[in-house]
Formats: C-alpha cells, structure tokens, sequence
C-alpha cells in the first residue's frame, strides 16, 4: 500500500457488489422514465462508468464541471459551472451522480438548477457519504457508504489530483493533507 495511505475502507470487491446493488435499485425505480444520468466532474468519473453498466435500462449520459467560488463559497454554496450539460433536462428524470458528499452544497444548488429547468424529478446517487459534515437539509435517494470525517482517496477521489486511479476507497494519513 502506498506510504500516505492509513487505512483501505472498501475493498475492489466490496465496491463492485455495493455499485450491482444500486444500479439494480435504479433499473427498478425507472422503468418507464426518461432517465438522464448526469455525473459531477472530476470525482464521479469511476463510479459513474460503472453505476451505468448496472443499470439495465435505456439512459441519456452526460457529466457537468463545476467548481465552488473560492474556500469561502463553501460557505454560501455557490457554485459556478464550467461545463454545462449537452442536452436539455426539461420532463426528463434526472440522477445526479457523485463520488462523495460532503456539505451537501454542490448538489443542493445543481439540483435547483434543474427544478428550475424543468427537470421531472432529481435524485442522487452518491457513492460515498461524509453525514458528519453536511451542512444542507437532503435526501440522498441512493447511496453507497457512509463515511467518517477523515480525507478519503481512490475511485475517483483524489488529494491534489492524485490517487483518483485507485481501485480500492482509503483514508489518507492526517500528516500527509494537516
Ligand atoms: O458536498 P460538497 O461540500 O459540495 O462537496 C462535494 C463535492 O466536492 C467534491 O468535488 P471537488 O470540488 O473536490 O472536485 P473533483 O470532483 O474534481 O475532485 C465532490 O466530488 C463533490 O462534487
Ligand atoms: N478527495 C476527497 N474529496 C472530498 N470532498 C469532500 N470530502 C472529501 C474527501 O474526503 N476526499
């Protein structure tokens, strides 16, 4: 394992069971929609490949970068797009997918966006959840893991553009990001 690394929190195996499950949820819940999955960059790049592999239904794929307006943005949550969507999201069902949550400010405003839009519905899918920390009232509709407040790395996540590449999901030690 690599030296900045603490602790391995779900395994290559545990992960690809977690994702069957949840496209299988998401296979279910709809049938008969409109769905367009839309992954938040960087982060959801993994997971997102993978979710839509495990949903057995016709679906619209797109991704949208975003980024918050600077450290204090995280404060107010705004949040500024740099890629928007390719299509329109008007009477579709929309799934937002993330690699992680964390205050909950980034898909709170994505997902007014889309209301505002016209979306049918918004939900989300979030492969991890950081509960602890989250500072907006939500539903997240599916669900990975929940995770403790330590800075996690690896399918998908990086620490300064590093270890996204992992197949496994790990803590990183506190001396290596304190
Ligand atoms: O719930 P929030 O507090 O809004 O935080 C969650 C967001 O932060 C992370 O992205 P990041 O800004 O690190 O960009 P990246 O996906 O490119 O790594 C993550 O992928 C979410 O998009
Ligand atoms: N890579 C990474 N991004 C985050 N965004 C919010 N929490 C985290 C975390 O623990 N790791």
């Amino acid at each position: 394992m690599n030296k900045a690394l603490k602790e391995i929190l779900f395994s290559e195996e545990e992960i690809r069971a977690k994702v069957k499950e949840l496209g299988k949820e998401i296979t279910h819940d709809y049938m008969d929609k409109d769905l367009y999955v839309v992954g938040i960059l960087k982060g959801s790049f993994i997971f997102m490949a993978d979710l839509v592999r495990e949903i057995s239904l016709p679906l619209l794929v797109d991704f949208m970068s975003v980024s918050s307006y600077g450290r204090n943005a995280k404060s107010n949550g705004e949040v500024k797009i740099l890629k928007d969507l390719d299509f329109s999201v008007e009477g579709r069902d929309v799934l937002i997918v993330e690699d992680i949550i964390d205050s909950g400010y980034t898909l709170k405003y994505i997902e007014q966006m889309f209301k505002t839009r016209g979306a049918n519905s918004v939900k989300f899918a979030a492969f991890l959840d950081k509960k602890e920390s989250r500072k907006v009232e939500m539903e997240v509709h599916y669900k990975g893991y929940e995770v403790p407040n330590d800075f996690i790395v690896g399918y998908g996540l990086d620490y300064s553009e590093e270890y996204r590449n992992l197949p496994y999901i790990a803590t990183l030690k506190e001396e290596v990001y304190k």
